[in-house]
Formats: C-alpha cells, sequence, structure tokens
C-alpha cells in the first residue's frame, strides 16, 4: 500500500481539499433528532460517513465527542472509523494524543496499526512534550504508511502566544514545523504534517512557504470559525496545494436531509 502522504495526494486530486469533520456536538444530536447516547454519535457518525462517501476524500472524526460516552462511545467510533475506511474515505482521527516517547508509542499503536480496533489513516499529535517525544509514533506512521498530524499554529485564539514565542532563534511553531518536515525527508507530499489554523495569520508564526515546504497541512477554522474557502489561496499561497481544509459545524448544521447536498456544495468551493 502506498504511504500516506502519496494516498492524501489522490485523494487531493480526485475529490479535492475538503475534509468533514465528524463532531457529534450534543446540540447537533439533538437537531438531527438523534439521542444524547453513545448510539446518537454512532448513527450521526454513520450518516455522516455516508453522505461524505463519493463526495470528498477525507473525514476527521473528533475523538472527542465518542469519548465522553465512555466505552460505549468509543465502541460507537471504532464502528465509524471502520465504516469510513470501508467507504475508501481517508480517516484523521483527531485526538491530539501527547505524552512522553514510551506512552506515545502506546498511541502510535492504538491508532496506526493496521487491524487494530481504532485504526486510522493519520492521527493528531501535540508535541508539547517536544517533537522527539514523538519519535516512536514517527517511526510506528512510517511502518505502516500512516500519517502524523502535528499540532504548530492552532486555530483558537489561545495558542497564540504559546507558539508564536521564540524558541531559539524561530518561533515554536516554527521549531515544530522544522522537526516534522526533516521527517518527510524532500518528499513532494510527506506523510508528516502539521496543524496550522485558517484563522490565522501564519506569517506572525513564523511559518513560511520554505519551512512547509512538502508538509501535509491540516487546516480547521474555515467554515464555523470563519475562514471562508475563498480565503484558501490569500492564506496558504504557495503551500494551498497541501492543504486539508477541515470544516465540521458548517457542514453537519445541515442535519441529515440536507448533508449531503451541503458537502457537495463545499467541497466545489476547495475543489
Ligand atoms: O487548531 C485546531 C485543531 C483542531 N480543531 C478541531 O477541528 C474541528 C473544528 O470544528 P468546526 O466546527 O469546523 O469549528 C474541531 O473538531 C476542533 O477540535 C480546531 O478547531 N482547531
Amino acid at each position: 500500500m502506498s504511504d500516506f502522504g502519496a494516498r492524501l495526494a489522490a485523494a487531493f486530486h480526485t475529490h479535492g481539499r475538503l475534509c468533514v469533520g465528524i463532531d457529534p456536538h450534543e446540540a447537533l444530536l439533538a437537531e438531527w433528532g438523534l439521542p444524547e447516547s453513545a448510539a446518537g454519535a454512532r448513527e450521526f457518525g454513520l450518516r455522516t460517513v455516508d453522505a461524505a462517501a463519493g463526495r470528498v476524500g477525507i473525514v476527521k472524526p473528533q475523538v472527542s465527542f465518542f469519548e465522553r460516552h465512555g466505552s460505549a462511545g468509543f465502541a460507537a467510533l471504532e464502528d465509524v472509523l471502520a465504516a469510513a475506511r470501508a467507504a475508501g474515505l481517508l480517516v484523521i482521527a483527531d485526538a491530539k494524543r501527547g505524552d512522553i516517547g514510551s506512552t506515545m508509542d502506546a498511541y502510535g499503536r492504538a491508532w496506526l496499526t493496521p487491524g487494530s480496533p481504532l485504526e486510522a489513516d493519520a492521527l493528531t499529535v501535540s508535541p508539547y512534550l517536544g517533537v522527539g517525544a514523538l519519535s516512536g509514533t514517527f517511526d510506528v506512521a512510517a511502518q505502516h504508511g500512516k500519517g502524523l498530524f502535528v499540532l504548530a499554529a492552532t486555530s483558537n485564539p489561545e495558542g497564540a502566544v504559546l507558539q508564536s514565542a521564540a524558541a531559539g532563534e524561530r518561533t515554536v511553531a516554527a521549531q515544530v514545523a522544522a522537526e516534522v518536515g526533516e521527517r518527510n525527508g524532500g518528499a513532494q507530499l510527506g506523510s508528516f504534517g502539521l496543524v496550522v489554523g485558517a484563522t490565522l495569520d501564519r506569517g506572525a508564526f513564523g511559518l513560511t512557504d520554505e519551512v512547509l515546504s512538502g508538509t501535509p497541512i491540516l487546516a480547521p477554522g474555515f467554515g464555523f470559525q470563519g475562514a471562508r474557502p475563498a480565503d484558501l489561496g490569500r492564506l496558504f499561497d504557495a503551500v494551498a496545494v497541501n492543504v486539508v481544509a477541515s470544516e465540521s459545524r458548517s457542514i453537519l448544521s445541515a442535519g441529515p436531509e440536507g448533508i449531503s447536498a451541503r458537502i457537495a456544495e463545499r467541497a466545489a468551493l476547495y475543489a
């Protein structure tokens, strides 16, 4: 099987850049007429997968909305992950795991090992304990052709003070980007990416075209958080071709009857 970077490039080519977030918020479950339970989250996720399949190439389940239902929530998530992958969608598990290296290795195995109940194509991880603490997770991902998205400059305003702070001659975000970029070894589109919010000016974080070159960029913040598809080129210019544009609530709020049309409409804006 090809590596994650190659599969992502193929998804871009076939379906464009939109990634549909699967975030079964309590309010959305109510709007969809579904119970506030693991069963509700499962049904919500499966219907979203059905609507996404064939219309986009990538989905991003937000793990927290399943985790809050405990073991039944994880069982629901397993079904959603399996259904999405069976439908040919690339699945980014948005779990934002971050810990010391030995513990990260276990997270890597949980989310990225073929046949694992929680198998995804890529996982979001936090570099707050040092990018080096993710070393074993990079290795597990590489071994199985999977991907990682490492938080660099997040879409929420609270992140900026830390992420734009100096780390030697670079900002924290740019240091993370440089270390992740090295892992991609000059590939046109590597398997190891960054999270860079679409709500911010990446220049303020030192995230130049050079430091982002060849690195997939997961960009939440489109839709509900205010960034518009038309901003993609302006925000990311030379590296826009590597951007996974993520929208959750702006799509999910269409409800079960309207979601297929909403996905098709939004996907066309990122084609
Ligand atoms: O910097 C980040 C990293 C992750 N997220 C996640 O993306 C979605 C955004 O949902 P919307 O409804 O499109 O606002 C959500 O799962 C976040 O946890 C982010 O927003 N920003």
